[in-house]
């Protein structure tokens, strides 16, 4: 077996985005090792066809992956990281998923010389839909960059940053907006109970809402201002509503310090 990819970590983000690769077919699950302690995730992981290991001694002694992909917990990366050191000489590139963590962390662990990409991704990248944001260092070769590239282009969406601080705001956006949206489904739900619909109804009503409303807009030419105005009949339902979520700002200002409170947290994961 050739091994191109070893993917480190394979919880709920490494899993999403290695679930999205097969799927699509961009990478064969016989050139993938995945590095996972648990027992449980490990088993969840093999499922999908790859091969797999507890700890990177598993990994056969004659393999030189093209990528090797960190996606664990920004409180252990750096100790992660340095147990894949005999990579960092071969032209190997290092991704890595972690919020927070910065480019020097890495180089400082692997050496200056390493190839090293970031990239902000998010969990709908299992289905295809994720907003995958990148930044490479200079270490990184134009046709590596791509490669790491178009393989994150079949998760999603892929935009790229200059300046690599600006990430803890990409990470605060997309990197934990699911986490806001499918809150506010919940949110739209629990009132629809409230006022009187069933649950599995009041579900299916706030889901496909929501749904329905970012696909329109996503598809539409028009800023999501002027859809809001096409739904909003003067001094009618939607008005109503409006006047309590847009007054005095309100949502906006709590959306406000709920991404300034993860970018905060993003900035202090990477110290
Ligand atoms: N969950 C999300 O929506 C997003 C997560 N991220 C980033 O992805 C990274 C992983 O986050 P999650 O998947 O949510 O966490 P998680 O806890 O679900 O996954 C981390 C995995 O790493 C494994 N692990 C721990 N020590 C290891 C080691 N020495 N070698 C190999 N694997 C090891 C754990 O068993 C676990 O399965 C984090 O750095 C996070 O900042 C980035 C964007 C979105
Ligand atoms: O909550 C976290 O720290 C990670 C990073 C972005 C989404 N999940």
């Amino acid at each position: 077996m050739t091994i191109g990819t070893v993917l480190v970590g394979c919880g709920n983000m490494g899993y999403a985005m290695l679930a999205g690769w097969l799927k699509a077919g961009r990478l064969a699950a016989a050139e993938i090792f995945v590095v996972e302690p648990s027992t449980e995730l490990r088993d969840r992981a093999a499922a999908l066809g790859v091969a797999t290991g507890a700890s990177p001694a598993e990994i056969p002694a004659n393999a030189a992956p093209r990528l090797v992909i960190l996606a664990v917990k920004p409180q252990v990366i750096r100790e992660v990281t340095a147990e894949y050191r005999r990579f960092a000489d071969g032209g190997t590139v290092f991704l890595s998923i972690a919020a927070g963590t910065p480019i020097a962390t890495f180089e400082a662990v692997l050496g200056a010389a390493t190839p090293v990409v970031r990239c902000m991704p998010n969990t709908p990248a299992a289905i295809g839909m994720g907003m995958m944001v990148v930044f490479a260092n200079r270490q990184v070769p134009a046709a590596e960059l791509g490669f790491v590239k178009d393989l994150l282009a079949t998760s999603g969406a892929v935009a790229e940053i200059a300046d690599e601080s600006l990430m803890d705001a990409v990470t605060a956006v997309s990197g934990s907006g699911p986490a806001y949206v499918f809150h506010f489904i919940e949110c739209l739900t629990a009132a629809g109970e409230a006022a009187g619909l069933p649950a599995e109804t009041a579900k299916l009503l706030a889901m496909q809402t929501v749904l329905g409303a970012a696909s329109l807009a996503a598809g539409s030419s028009e800023e999501p201002a002027t859809l809001r105005r096409q739904v909003t009949s003067p001094n009618g339902t939607t008005a109503a509503a409006l006047a309590v979520l847009m007054g005095g700002d309100r949502l906006k200002n709590l959306v406000a310090e709920a991404v300034e409170a993860a970018r905060a947290r993003s900035v202090e994961l990477g110290k």
